[in-house]
């Protein structure tokens, strides 16, 4: 059995990745999400297990000193991090995974990975972008704030990846990565 496809996918804050995510899950059979560890603290609605992995400083530590973890990266003062087994355990049974991971991270499993498809999700316009990010109602004015000035920094880095996909419709963002993953498996490999 050939194995699986690595998929990351970032994008700034309030893009629409979970909500692509969300999506994807119902319409690709053979897509798995990773679920990544955090120490962010749940929004309203999230599950532990579900969307992450919700763990203390110490406990992530654990995880970070003892090589769990593909790879991590601090992002407006919280741990984020994918844990490894699971990403590797999907790839050998033949299964796509998606990772929903922001830039630093997604240069990390670059170099692991250099096989991985690597798509950026763009907002339609950076005002698009602020409305969808303050519309969610689950950060504070500062967060929403910082987020907003690393999401420009974020943008920047675009040409690391192999696609940019332009969030401006759910089902249209969704055909985009469907399109790109199905493209992928028709890729001749050398
Ligand atoms: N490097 C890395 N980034 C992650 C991971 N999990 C989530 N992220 C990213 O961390 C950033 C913040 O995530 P979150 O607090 O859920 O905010 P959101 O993007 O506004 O939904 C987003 O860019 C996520 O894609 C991970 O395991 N590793
Ligand atoms: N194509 C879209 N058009 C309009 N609103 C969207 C679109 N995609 C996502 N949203 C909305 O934008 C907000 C942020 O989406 P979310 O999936 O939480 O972003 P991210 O995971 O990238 O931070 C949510 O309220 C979501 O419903």
């Amino acid at each position: 059995m050939s194995k699986g496809l690595l998929i990351v996918l970032s994008g700034p804050s309030g893009v629409g990745k979970g909500t692509v995510c969300n999506a994807l899950r119902g319409k690709m059979d053979n897509l798995v999400y990773s679920v990544s560890a955090t120490t962010r603290v749940p929004r309203i609605g999230e599950e532990n297990g579900v969307n992450y992995f919700f763990k203390s400083h110490d406990e992530f530590k654990y995880m970070m000193e003892n090589e769990q973890l593909l790879e991590y990266a601090e992002y407006v003062g919280n741990y984020y991090g994918t844990p490894r087994d699971f990403v590797e355990e999907t790839l050998q049974s033949g299964k796509d995974i998606i990772l929903e991971i922001e830039v630093q991270g997604a240069l990390k499993v670059k170099e692991k990975f250099p096989e991985g498809i690597f798509i950026f999700l763009l907002p339609p316009s950076l005002d698009e972008l602020k409305d969808r990010i303050c519309g969610r109602g689950t950060e504070t004015q500062a967060t929403i704030d910082h987020r907003l000035s690393v999401a420009v920094d974020e943008i920047g880095l675009v040409g690391h990846y192999d696609y940019a996909v332009v969030n401006d419709q759910i089902d249209e963002a969704c055909k985009r990565i469907e399109s790109i993953v199905i493209a992928e498996h028709c890729k001749v490999r050398g």
